[in-house]
């Protein structure tokens, strides 16, 4: 799926004031394209990653599109169809539901809309993929972090989504779950899927193909060698 950012301007107006968090941005990210998104903290990277979701409403001028939706003339309900449909996103803290199984949680997002039967079936077939067949009947508790974040992306995938927008997936995991989890998602990269990713952890950056960096709400590409050395200068 292919983004396109134009002019993005966000401000979160509270009761004693408005905080401009994201100036003028401009993005285009290609079918397909894996782009790391990293920045201090409070920079504005969240905040990104919920404009372009349509989650939270952005100033007047800016203009988003994914693929065919342009954001600025959708309904919320056509922006709430297109990211069930089209979006899968992947958190730091998994998000998962501490009572339901690991099927279940994978299934949850879509039971009010599909099949129970048909979704069961494909919720294993995600877990089966990421290795986890011999955990489906189990509960967030009983898995280990990189078990969690695998669910979590089963979920994320259940719906076939060409976008994913993945916020600090790998900042909870050790080494070894980070790696998995990142040759996975370059599955879901060599399967189609457009990949916003974004990151403290700069030894992430090979595997994308472009790295932005947020500077106090500024978005510009910048040489992932030279950020390797020189992270937030
Ligand atoms: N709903 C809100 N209302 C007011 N201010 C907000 C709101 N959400 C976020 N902010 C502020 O916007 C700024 C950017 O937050 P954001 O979460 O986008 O940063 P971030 O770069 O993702 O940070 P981190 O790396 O710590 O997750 C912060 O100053 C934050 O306090």
């Amino acid at each position: 799926m292919e983004i396109k950012i134009k002019n993005l301007t966000k401000t979160y107006q509270t009761k004693q004031d408005a905080k401009k968090i994201l100036h003028q941005v401009n993005l285009q990210v290609h079918h397909g394209e894996w782009v790391n998104i990293i920045g201090r903290s409070g920079s504005g990277k969240t905040t990104l990653l919920k404009c372009i979701a349509g989650l939270i409403p952005v100033d007047n001028l800016s203009t988003i599109s994914l693929g065919p939706l342009e954001m600025q003339h959708a309904t919320e309900e056509e922006k709430r169809d297109f990211r069930r449909n089209h979006i899968g996103f992947i958190f730091q803290e998994y998000e998962l539901f501490p009572a339901y199984t690991a099927v279940q949680n994978v299934m949850l997002p879509e039971l009010p809309y599909k099949n129970k039967e048909e979704l069961s079936i494909r919720a294993k077939e995600l877990l089966e993929t990421l290795m986890l067949e011999h955990r489906i009947k189990a509960v967030p508790d009983q898995l280990s972090g990189g078990e969690k974040q695998r669910v979590a992306i089963a979920r994320a995938l259940l719906n076939n989504p060409g976008l994913l927008l993945c916020d600090e997936p790998t900042g909870n995991l050790d080494r070894d779950s980070r790696d998995q989890i990142l040759h996975i998602l370059k599955k879901c990269q060599a399967e189609g899927r457009t990949i916003v990713f974004v990151t403290h952890d700069l030894e992430i950056l090979p595997y994308g193909d472009r790295v932005m960096s947020m500077n106090s709400g500024k978005l510009e590409e910048v040489d992932a060698e030279i950020v390797a050395t020189n992270p937030f200068p």
